[in-house]
């Protein structure tokens, strides 16, 4: 089959474009986005879409990759092909963050990417992504701490900046590439650093590839399909286990993921661990980057009980905390720093950092208020407490009156005798009245003026729920 054939089946087979598509092709100079450019010039007419060029310099190779830049332009003007460039100084970004060259010359290519389709209204971005980066990129996932998303290799199209980011040589080898430029009669820059060994891609093009080559020519073909067919058959798990986060996820303030253990555990471990990675993308810009079956399983491991306290540190200062059955996803900070002083107005549910509901009403009420039958009611005379309540954190000296005790509790210590988790103190909801006396550490003790029984007929009741 012809290079132009096998492209357009892949075209088609993937829909990867429609008639009128804006195309912003992304072209380093070397021989596959050359190609890939050269491919659309002579193709645009047929397949009805308009294009437009996108270099990034990455200021990495000195006088080299300027001229890199000159060639891409030239072939442009040569073929009135508009054309977007940016010099992006990676050496001074790494000077001043640190980090893996090849990480940040990507992040910084794909804002501008980004940049440049919202502002010349391009609905899809093109890359000359092709079959040997396929296998690579499999062959690299399975070598590395993958989860089974890095598996599934790359994708013929995945969402970009509203639109689409489509690779249609995902199927051609860089060879059948080679052969269709030198066919074309075109030529192309040549990345010294690809012939070294530094990178692993470059290890692995270079060292484990020409084997597997070796044992069979069409090897590509084969991690094709293979990657297909995983891909197809994760699309229904993941719609799958995003039923489930539907179902048992709940979620506090926007920024905080409750999810009951008990329910997940009795889904099959395919969705549980998808399940995972649907919390993480909820929770990170760039899931992918922290995607690794070593947290995935960490994670799941604080699944294998019900009781008592576990936590999991996750990257960018996010926790996993299980305690009580529930497995709580957020910010470190949001777990140390109180963020009250919410006034309890009467008849309202309050929803608190220790995932308790609580909710004021006349004890005529009650039974309109109850929803759940795992609320607990507390009793208590109004007149005896200067209201409104508020909800607090703790602060130093914190006290409170129990019932049978003749000096006040310091929270300090109700804290450390019901095992309170360290990093949930600074947060854990206090009940205070207007004289700045703790009346109740909610979930865990009430204080004094509350009874769980009913004192008298005009009592005001505190549900918990
Ligand atoms: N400097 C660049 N300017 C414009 N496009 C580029 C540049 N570098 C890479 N590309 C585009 O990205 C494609 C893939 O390049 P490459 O394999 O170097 O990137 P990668 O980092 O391995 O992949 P990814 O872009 O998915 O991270 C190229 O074929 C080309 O279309």
């Amino acid at each position: 089959m012809s290079f132009e054939v096998k492209v357009k089946l892949f075209i088609e087979e993937e829909q990867l474009l429609q008639q009128d598509d804006h195309l912003l092709i992304a072209v380093s100079g070397g021989v596959d986005s050359m190609a890939l450019l050269h491919y659309f010039v002579m193709m645009q007419e047929q397949w009805g879409v308009k294009i437009e060029a996108i270099h990034v310099d990455h200021m990495l190779r000195g006088e080299e990759s300027a001229k890199d830049r000159d060639f891409v332009q030239q072939y442009c003007e040569t073929h009135h092909i508009p054309l977007h460039a940016k010099a992006i100084p990676i050496p001074a970004i790494l000077a001043m963050e640190n980090g893996n060259v090849q990480f940040i010359c990507r992040q910084e290519r794909y804002r501008y990417f980004q940049e440049m389709m919202s502002k010349t209204n391009a609905n899809k971005l093109v890359t000359a992504h092709h079959a040997d980066d396929q296998l690579e990129s499999v062959l690299m996932a399975l070598t590395k701490n993958a989860t089974m998303n890095a598996m599934q290799g790359i994708r013929g199209k995945r969402d970009f900046a509203g639109g689409s980011l489509i690779r249609p040589f995902l199927t051609v080898t860089k060879s059948e590439i080679r052969a269709y430029l030198s066919r074309q009669g075109l030529t192309y820059r040549e990345d010294a650093s690809n012939a070294k060994d530094d990178y692993v891609r470059n290890r692995f093009r270079h060292h484990i590839v020409p084997l597997l080559e070796a044992e069979n020519p069409k090897v590509t073909e084969q991690v094709h399909h293979f990657t297909k067919f995983l891909q197809e058959d994760n699309e229904l798990l993941m719609a799958l286990a995003q039923d489930v986060f539907s179902r048992i996820v709940t979620v506090i303030n926007g920024n905080t993921y409750c999810v009951e253990i008990d329910a997940l555990q009795l889904e099959p471990l395919a969705l549980q661990r998808r399940f995972i990675l649907i919390l993480l993308n909820y929770l990170y810009k760039d899931s992918n980057t922290i995607q690794s079956y070593a947290l995935l399983s960490s994670i799941l491991k604080l699944c294998d009980t019900t009781t008592g306290y576990a936590e999991v540190h996750l990257p960018e200062n996010f926790i996993a905390v299980r305690r009580y059955g529930t497995l709580t996803f957020q910010k470190k900070a949001l777990v140390e720093t109180a963020q009250y002083d919410l006034i309890v107005k009467p008849d309202e549910w309050m929803v608190l950092s220790n995932r308790k509901r609580i909710r004021l009403v006349e004890r005529a009420n009650v039974s309109q208020a109850l929803l759940t039958n795992t609320a607990q009611l507390f009793y208590f005379n109004a007149s005896q407490l200067k209201l409104p309540l508020v909800i607090r954190a703790r602060k130093e000296g914190d006290r409170m009156l129990l019932k049978g005790m003749e000096q006040p509790k310091r929270i300090s210590r109700l804290f450390i005798d019901e095992k309170i988790p360290l990093n949930e103190r600074n947060s854990w909801p206090l009940l205070v009245s207007q004289a700045n006396e703790v009346v109740a550490v909610i979930g865990v003790r009430m204080g004094m003026f509350f009874s769980t029984s009913p004192q008298s007929d005009d009592d005001t009741v505190l549900i918990v729920d």
